[in-house]
């Protein structure tokens, strides 16, 4: 498996962390966290079990407030806007729930219809169908186009996700464990979706994985969350040459495909 090396901006950073910090309660989950992820950039974030991912990308997009720091998503600090403008910044993210976040009484037409036409006022069949169309062939699932989710395999449930958020055209995805529960063929595929949509549409991703496989071949950069901060963060290669026991038993007990 070969990634094509990205087109990433260096002078454009589209998600800037500075000194996150949350807890709840008692608990400390981040506690200091630093990251900038910059346009075009898949960054692939690892941890443990509770080490606070799904928490970090919640507060990325606006669905949890930090205690302290600074989150800045397309050049806005989220916690100065109103709810109209986060919900405004939202569209322009993707989000990939690790549950795919369908609605299972819609066709898969109808899962991607729903929140285009909510998002675009006035806009016309033709349009609507086109666009449908371009994404799921884009996802290769255009012959599902009238199944229920219910379905859909695994993989194309994962895909069908993706597929919905692409309606919005956003400039960050942000992707929840793509490759749980998935086979190590069907792992593969979203692997090269995921690459897929980097290249294409130049967005910039966090992709929270335990899965190194994916990122192995999906990271750009991968950075690693221990104790409420990210211990490393560089290549995959670099990351990893290490004997510190946090990081390297990422690596000892993990099955990696080439
Ligand atoms: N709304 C909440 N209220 C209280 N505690 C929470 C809440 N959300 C998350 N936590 C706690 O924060 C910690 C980090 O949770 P998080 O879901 O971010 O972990 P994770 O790294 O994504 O884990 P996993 O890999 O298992 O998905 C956990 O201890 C969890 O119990």
């Amino acid at each position: 498996m070969r990634k094509e090396a990205p087109y990433i901006d260096p002078g454009k950073v589209e998600i800037s962390i500075k000194g996150l910090v949350k807890s709840f309660g008692e608990h400390g989950v981040l506690k200091g966290v630093d990251l900038d992820v910059k346009k075009g950039e898949n960054v692939v974030v690892l941890g443990r079990s509770g080490s606070g991912k799904s928490v970090l990308i919640k507060i990325i997009a606006g669905l949890m407030f930090a205690d302290r720091g600074e989150v800045d998503v397309l050049g806005r600090d989220i916690s100065a806007l109103t709810i109209r403008e986060l919900d405004d910044l939202r569209l322009k993210m993707g989000f990939l729930f690790q549950g795919s976040a369908l609605y299972d009484s819609m066709t898969l037409r109808e899962n991607l219809e729903f929140p285009f036409v909510r998002s675009r006022k006035n806009i016309d069949r033709k349009t609507v169908d086109e666009a449908i169309r371009t994404v799921l062939s884009d996802v290769q699932l255009l012959d599902a186009i009238d199944q229920m989710p219910a379905e859909l395999s695994g993989g194309q449930r994962k895909r069908a996700g993706i597929a919905r958020t692409l309606m919005l055209q956003p400039e960050i995805m942000l992707y929840d464990e793509p490759t749980s529960g998935l086979d190590p063929i069907t792992s593969v595929e979203i692997i090269h979706l995921i690459n897929e949509v980097q290249k294409k549409r130049q967005t910039s991703s966090i992709i929270i994985t335990h899965d190194l496989t994916c990122a192995k071949h999906t990271g750009d950069r991968i950075a690693v969350l221990v104790d409420g901060v990210f211990k490393r963060i560089g290549s995959f290669k670099e990351v990893f040459e290490t004997n510190d026991p946090d990081i390297a038993g990422f690596y000892t007990y993990n099955f990696i495909q080439d």
